[in-house]
Parts: C-alpha cells; sequence; structure tokens
C-alpha cells in the first residue's frame, strides 16, 4: 500500500496547521514525523488516515498501483495513539477476540498468544477498565504490531510505558517490514531505526 499527498493542507479556523504537503510514502518503509508540541504530528496523522478532513489537497492510497476507495481505506489500516480509546468493558481476551473478528492476526495468532506476546498473560481475564495506562498502551501497541494491515500508524508510541514497555516497543517495532509505518513522535528512542524524519514544521 501506497500514500500520496499533494497539495495537502489543514486548518482549523484562522491557524493553517500545515500547508502543501506533497508526500509519497511506499510500503516496507517507515516514516516519522517530528516536531514540537502542538506542531501539528497528530492532525497530520489523523488527515492521512481519513479521520479529520482535508481543507486542500488530495490523498491517494493504492494498492499494486490501483487506486483505494477512501471508504475502504480502515481496512488497510492499525493505529495506535493516546487519545484513541479501547473498550473497557470487555476483558482482554474478549477485546482481542472482538477485535480478531474484523482484523485477523498475523500468522494466524490467538487471543491467548497474543496475550503472550503482550507480555499480559496474568491479565487476560481483567476488565480493560481495570488496566494501568501503561497497560492499555501494550494492548494499543500489541493490536498494531500483531493485526493484519497494510499500514500502520502509531502516534507517541511509548507513551505511559515504564522501560520494559519502551524495550519491548524497540524490538518489536523493527519486526514491522513489508508493511507502511507512520509515527508521530518527540522521542528519538520511539523511531531511532527509522530512515525517514520529517520535521512538520517545514509545512508551516
Ligand atoms: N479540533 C481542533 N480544533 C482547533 N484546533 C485544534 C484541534 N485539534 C488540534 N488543534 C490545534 O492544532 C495544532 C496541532 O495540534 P496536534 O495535536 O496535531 O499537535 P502535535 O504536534 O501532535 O502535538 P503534541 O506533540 O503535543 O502531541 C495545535 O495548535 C492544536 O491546538
Amino acid at each position: 500500500m501506497n500514500i500520496t499527498t499533494e497539495r495537502l493542507s489543514k486548518r482549523f479556523r484562522r491557524e493553517w496547521i500545515f500547508r502543501n504537503v506533497d508526500l509519497t510514502m511506499q510500503a516496507g518503509n517507515s516514516y516519522t514525523f517530528v516536531g514540537p508540541n502542538g506542531s501539528g504530528k497528530s492532525t497530520l496523522l489523523q488527515t492521512l488516515i481519513g479521520v479529520l478532513p482535508a481543507s486542500e489537497g488530495t490523498i491517494r492510497y493504492s494498492l499494486e498501483e490501483k487506486p483505494v476507495e477512501v471508504d475502504d481505506w480502515y481496512r488497510y489500516l492499525v493505529m495506535a495513539a493516546p487519545y484513541l480509546e479501547l473498550i473497557e468493558e470487555l476483558t482482554l481476551l474478549e477485546l482481542l477476540t472482538f477485535h480478531q473478528a474484523f482484523k485477523p492476526f498475523k500468522n494466524q495468532l490467538t487471543p491467548d498468544q497474543l496475550c503472550e506476546l503482550m507480555l499480559l498473560s496474568h491479565a487476560r481475564h481483567k476488565e480493560i477498565k481495570a488496566f494501568s495506562s501503561g497497560m492499555k498502551q501494550r494492548v494499543k501497541l500489541g493490536l498494531a504490531f500483531y493485526s493484519e494491515a497494510a499500514i500502520v500508524i502509531l502516534d507517541e508510541p511509548t507513551s505511559n510505558l515504564d522501560k520494559q514497555g519502551v524495550a519491548w516497543y524497540r524490538e518489536r517495532v523493527r519486526l514491522l517490514s513489508d508493511q507502511l509505518l507512520l509515527i508521530g513522535s518527540n522521542q528519538p528512542e520511539e523511531y531511532d531505526f527509522c530512515p525517514n524524519v520529517i520535521d512538520i514544521s517545514r509545512w508551516k
């Protein structure tokens, strides 16, 4: 899956967050958007996946050179971000089983196996609402790492993670090799492996 933007621009009221973004992002590559707080990293990521409408310009998704309709983009995406919620009433196992029904896991992993990979086997029968913020972040990242999806979006991926969690993230994120990976970050340890680091301030 490739994403191409042409003159992509976004404004909130009178404030332009970014203007004239021309980018081609290709499957098998990773791209990190960096910039100070409030510079527009999350806004750009959310615009790229169609959650926020662009103010000007175009975004095209293509799969093996064929265009993908905007209504189908969500099928190809998985995203982890601090502002996205999990279903709090479900236990971890129930959540993974529910998720798997519409987006299967890689290598036919089972929900139980995924709990192990997230280092959360001990909590598989616990409701998500009883999880700590770091445990919730691990679940979000686990879903992003192990779901079958052509595009993986990680916004502030290590927020709330402890040292062990950061090490786990750093090890797993490097294994995403054939997908298109987009990261929004201010922490070099989240993207120091990434060859394409783009300062979003250039589009102000
Ligand atoms: N719904 C909204 N309405 C108006 N302004 C908004 C809205 N959402 C974001 N903004 C503004 O857009 C700008 C970019 O915000 P954004 O959250 O994208 O930045 P960021 O680079 O991800 O920041 P951080 O590093 O703090 O996460 C900020 O000035 C923010 O106040």
